[in-house]
């Protein structure tokens, strides 16, 4: 059944030293062969293989995927199946520790169909499915023609058609789930607030906000005050057909999922859960493309039964940092392959689902023709909507029309756009000689030229800081004059307003070499005195959670010089609600500089301009996670210009690879 050219436990470590396994792997490994097998070859490698998967993500192992003649991908292999999938299957199931799909699940192991699983992960997917599935169902709308004529008066004036935020605003209207994605700018919060807006007219609802991380709630809640304030003169001349004091009831501050479920210091679990939910009628998601399945699982058990559920995103940004891909699987169903894909509006590749009493209700409430969407077997399409037009980048702005291509994979179109050579691109080649890299030296001196205000601004405060070590009653009087927080506020955004993404962590051209070369070439430049650990505009990333101080992986601080005559310095960082937190930086979790930062980290962020590094050579491991979610991201970070250290064989291998992750959740909200 399986050829070994050396003792299986041997070729463990070998695949460990060389990276093809994770230490967390081949202990694994080792640990179900010892509590569930006799020593058993065959059963220990597709454990170690399981164990690998979930390290990268999937939530599974697909049997049909393991190559029989190399599993592991080795140069030389070293170990061959002799198993088809299907007699790979049936062998699996002779095992104690496995159980069929339908059987008992009281095992560590469950085979469904041809993939197999952790019990805590099938348990994870199965559930969620079974959930989103139970959400999908329309509500009852109780006055359809009143509800229509506010959506004509919440719309009156788009040019689109049809026009697909008007429906996605029923569509969330009408049914208890609904997933509206769209990128950047295509007007999720414009529409969620107008959403909001219907609803705070018709219903009495406890409506929560959330996000994924601390950034991602703060942003939200700024984009929808802003919606509000841009609602509230669209509306100014209808105040005799709407009440519009109830925008003022449209919720506007948001919380990180983390706060909403309860955290409980020292413990992985939360507060809320099956037996003691969430109170509220309404929960908004934002950045659900951010959600792991773990995650996305503990959420919906925490969702009270009569709740209504709608999640914001972009199904092509990168899947999330751990295992699953669940924004993307939940909107698998609407991928069209290119002979499918009949009208120009749909030609991103997707196409609505709809069934007929749903299309139906939605021209009703929309005054919208969507009998060519009309699907004999819709599953989740009734409760998706899906917005394509970008109102941010306008016509053919450089930025979007990149992420675009990059997005369709179409590498002579993503050509074509850096040819053009528009104002808010610009391309820093790689040249790497002996002599040094003069692509490196050109982002080295952007760099330094955005990061200058941001830095002037620290500067000015640290001047002050002295002013306040000489004389304790001055250093009081600056303190009024100044208002301090509201300082940091200004120095904060001013340091948002620029920053240089890395593809990957290590290495001279991922986060750590990048973050050094900075900081000397700050240094340089006399914008920073950084002759100990903490100095005055440090920018740090947290890495860790830590629950009792409210910092959370991904938090975003600078060091500045705090209150009082003795002018500590202290990490700043500005909270989902707005207010700023202050640590001193011994007490800081896990944290590193953050001039550079990964694309994964910046997910739920955006700047005003964004650096993007590739490496000039990725080795084989590097290769793998350039992928185009990963060039998407990096790109539609961006609000104004997008840079790029790179190769254009590397920008183009990358954009050619897109992310799979192997997971049974599509299959289960879109059965065939
Ligand atoms: N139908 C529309 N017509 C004109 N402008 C619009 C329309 N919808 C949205 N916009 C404008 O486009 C910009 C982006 O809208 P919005 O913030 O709602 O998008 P979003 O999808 O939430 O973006 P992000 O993904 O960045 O959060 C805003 O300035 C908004 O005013």
């Amino acid at each position: 059944m399986i050829q070994l050219a050396q003792p299986l436990s041997q070729l463990l470590k070998l695949w460990q030293q060389e990276g093809l396994l994770t230490p967390l792997d081949r202990h694994f490994a080792l640990q179900m062969r010892s509590l569930h097998s006799d020593g058993d070859d065959l059963f220990t490698l597709i454990c170690a293989l399981l164990s690998r998967q979930l390290s990268q993500q999937h939530t599974c192992l697909p049997l049909t995927q393991i190559d029989s003649d190399n599993p592991l991908h080795e140069q030389h292999p070293q170990c061959q199946l002799e198993l088809s999938p299907q007699a790979l299957a049936e062998q699996l199931t002779q095992y104690q520790a496995v159980s069929p799909a339908d059987g008992e699940l009281n095992t560590p192991l469950i085979l469904d169909g041809d993939r197999l699983y952790l019990q805590r992960y099938y348990q994870f997917e199965t559930q969620v499915a079974e959930r989103l599935t139970r959400l999908n169902q329309p509500l009852t709308v109780a006055a359809p023609d009143k509800v229509a004529s506010i959506l004509n008066i919440l719309f009156a004036g788009q040019a689109e058609k049809p026009d697909w935020q008007k429906i996605a605003t029923a569509t969330a209207f009408s049914q208890k789930l609904a997933v509206i994605t769209g990128g950047p700018g295509t007007g999720k919060t414009t529409t969620v607030t107008k959403l909001l807006l219907l609803l705070c007219l018709e219903q009495q609802l406890t409506i929560k906000l959330v996000a994924p991380t601390g950034k991602a709630a703060a942003r939200l809640s700024e984009s929808i005050k802003a919606s509000k304030a841009r609602l509230a003169q669209e509306l100014a001349s209808y105040g005799d057909e709407l009440d519009l004091e109830q925008l003022k009831q449209v919720p506007e501050e948001a919380a990180t999922l983390h706060r909403l479920l309860g955290v409980i210091p020292g413990s992985h679990r939360f507060r809320h859960h099956k037996d003691n939910p969430l109170r509220l009628d309404l929960l908004i998601l934002d950045e659900a493309s951010m959600v792991d399945l773990p995650m996305m699982h503990k959420l919906l058990e925490a969702l009270p039964e009569h709740a209504r559920l709608i999640l914001l995103g972009d199904q092509d940004q990168l899947a999330s940092v751990e295992a699953g891909a669940v924004l993307a699987d939940i909107c698998a169903g609407l991928k069209q392959t290119q002979a499918q894909n009949l009208d120009s509006q749909q030609a991103s590749g997707w196409r609505m689902r709809y069934s007929q009493a749903k299309a139906a209700l939605l021209s009703q409430l929309t005054n919208e023709d969507l009998g060519a969407y009309i699907d004999a077997r819709p599953a989740l399409g009734d409760s998706l909507a899906m917005l394509m037009h970008s109102h941010r980048f306008k016509g053919d702005a450089g930025i979007g029309q990149l992420a675009g291509a990059v997005n369709r994979r179409d590498l002579a179109g993503i050509l074509s756009v850096w040819q053009r050579g528009y104002g808010e691109l610009s391309w820093l080649e790689h040249q790497v000689t002996t002599q040094g890299n003069p692509g490196l030296t050109a982002l080295m001196a952007q760099s330094v030229d955005k990061y200058r205000p941001y830095l002037n601004l620290v500067n000015h405060l640290a001047n002050k800081e002295q002013a306040g070590e000489l004389d304790e009653e001055l250093a009081a009087e600056v303190d009024q004059q100044l208002d301090l927080d509201e300082m940091a506020n200004q120095i904060i955004a001013c340091f948002n307003d620029y920053r240089i993404l890395c593809a990957m962590r290590a290495g001279e051209y991922g986060v750590e070499g990048i973050n050094a070369a900075v900081t000397q070439a700050l240094k340089d430049a006399h914008l920073i005195q950084p002759s100990s650990e903490f100095y005055a505009g440090r920018p740090i990333i947290i890495q860790s959670n830590d629950y009792n101080l409210g910092l959370f992986n991904g938090d975003i601080g600078v060091i500045l010089p705090g209150h009082g005559p003795t002018r500590r310095l202290m990490a700043y960082f500005v909270q989902a609600d707005g207010s700023l937190l202050k640590v001193l930086p011994a007490r800081l979790p896990s944290h590193e500089t953050c001039y550079a930062m990964t694309v994964h980290k910046s997910q739920g962020s955006e700047f005003q301009q964004v650096a993007f590094v590739l490496p000039p050579r990725p080795s084989v491991a590097q290769r793998q996670l350039l992928t185009k979610e990963l060039v998407y991201t990096a790109i539609t970070r961006a609000k104004g210009h997008f840079s790029c250290l790179g190769s254009q064989a590397v920008f183009e291998a990358a954009c050619s690879q897109a992310t799979l992750r192997a997971s049974g959740l599509a299959q289960r909200l879109w059965p065939a």
